[in-house]
């Protein structure tokens, strides 16, 4: 997408060896690149956020790979690494997906040819997932389209959107927004609520962000209006991303994502998961029960950062020292409130007959393995 006009992605490979990021940690008040050089860079780079966002997780991981494999690119080195960065975050399954596709890619190969093929596949899997995001845009603008033909064609389409699933969370175009992208690109009048999704704010600070960067309309609103929003017919529809969606379509996602459900179902509004497959978790049907939630540091939610009016970022304590602090970093929301997901190969009800009617070649696993 672009940055003050400039086409970028969210993540590339420099001629140096070394792997560009944008430090997400800085935005909205500064746009800083960072250059990866090792293993531990790269998984420092998930753990603390820099990057985030299912797919980019994955996206990083498969480039920390490259990075360790420069130094030793033995069996050993690659278990390694991969056990390194898959103990980052916990939900994202895209980061299993990513760094079990650098092993089949990598394992059967000598040491001495391991590290170029290595790059090759990181670059692959970054390219794939621009494909498959847009692919999701697609999909997802007919259903913006619909909307705004019940609408007559009158007003704009106000969709809802939680945490950000644009294409800072990915390689390139994000997945609940990239049909935002394309509707503007259209001319189709739409407009965001941008939940500010507390306690990390990836709305308020990366969501808003970028539909501004994009010139799409939005409003950052505080995450507990989305209900009253859609009570008062404000709502034409929610898109929201995942992190691990299961075989029979429970979403994993930001914390907050299951009470939008809630609220959306009660009030008959839309509810649609941008679900790229690679954050399919064909192992896993209860996601409730089985997702594993990252839980994080509390200082998350006792401390926020700002910008002073002099232009220095500070960080403050806004609640009480020696307060308890829960600070769950993800919810599950059931596959009954979901209207349906939005994947690259189609739009499906939230079930696995659903996802299965997308991805037959599946079926032979259903009830198995699922891998
Ligand atoms: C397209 S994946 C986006 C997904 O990832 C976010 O989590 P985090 O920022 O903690 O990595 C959030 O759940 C988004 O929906």
């Amino acid at each position: 997408m672009k940055v003050h006009g400039k086409a970028m992605r969210s993540i590339w490979a420099e001629p140096n060896g070394s792997v560009g990021i944008i430090d997400q940690t800085r935005l909205p008040h500064a746009f800083v690149t960072l250059r990866l050089t090792t293993l531990e860079e790269a998984a420092h780079a998930i753990r603390s956020m820099q990057v985030r966002g299912a797919p980019l997780i994955g996206a990083t991981a498969a480039y920390g790979v490259c990075l360790a494999l420069r130094v030793d690119a033995s069996d050993g080195a690659l278990e390694r690494a991969c056990a390194l960065l898959q103990a980052t975050r916990p939900t994202a399954i895209n980061l299993k997906w990513a760094l079990d596709g650098m092993r089949r890619a990598l394992h059967h190969l000598s040491p001495s040819e391991r590290e170029k093929a290595a790059w090759a596949h990181a670059a692959a899997l970054c390219d794939e997932d621009v494909a498959i995001n847009h692919a999701i845009g697609r999909n997802g603008l007919a259903l913006i389209q619909e909307a705004w033909e019940r609408k007559g064609r009158k007003g704009r389409v106000n969709v809802l959107t939680h945490c950000n699933a644009g294409w800072l969370a990915t390689v390139d175009w994000g997945t609940a927004l990239a049909p935002l992208y394309l509707a503007q690109n259209e001319g189709l009048p739409v407009h965001v609520w941008v939940d500010e999704t507390r306690p990390r704010n990836q709305g308020a600070s990366l969501t808003a962000w970028e539909l501004g960067q994009h010139g799409v309309p939005h409003t950052l609103i505080a995450d507990n209006v989305g209900g009253h929003l859609m009570q008062h017919g404000e709502v034409d529809l929610c898109i929201v991303g995942t992190d691990r969606t299961t075989a029979r379509g429970d979403v994993a996602n930001k914390i907050g994502t299951y009470l939008k459900a809630l609220a959306a179902k009660d009030n008959g509004v839309p509810f649609y998961v941008a679900l790229p497959s690679p954050t399919l978790d064909w192992t896993l049907e209860d996601g409730v029960r089985d997702i594993p939630i990252e839980q994080r540091d509390g200082r998350e939610l006792t401390d926020v950062s700002g910008r002073l009016a002099s232009g220095e970022v500070v960080t403050v304590r806004v609640t009480p020292e020696g307060s308890a602090v829960a600070n769950y970093g993800f919810d599950v929301t059931p596959a009954r409130l979901v209207t349906a997901l939005i994947t690259e190969r189609g739009v499906c009800p939230a079930s696995q007959e659903g996802l299965l009617s997308l991805f037959p070649e599946r079926r032979r696993l259903a009830g198995g393995t699922g891998t």
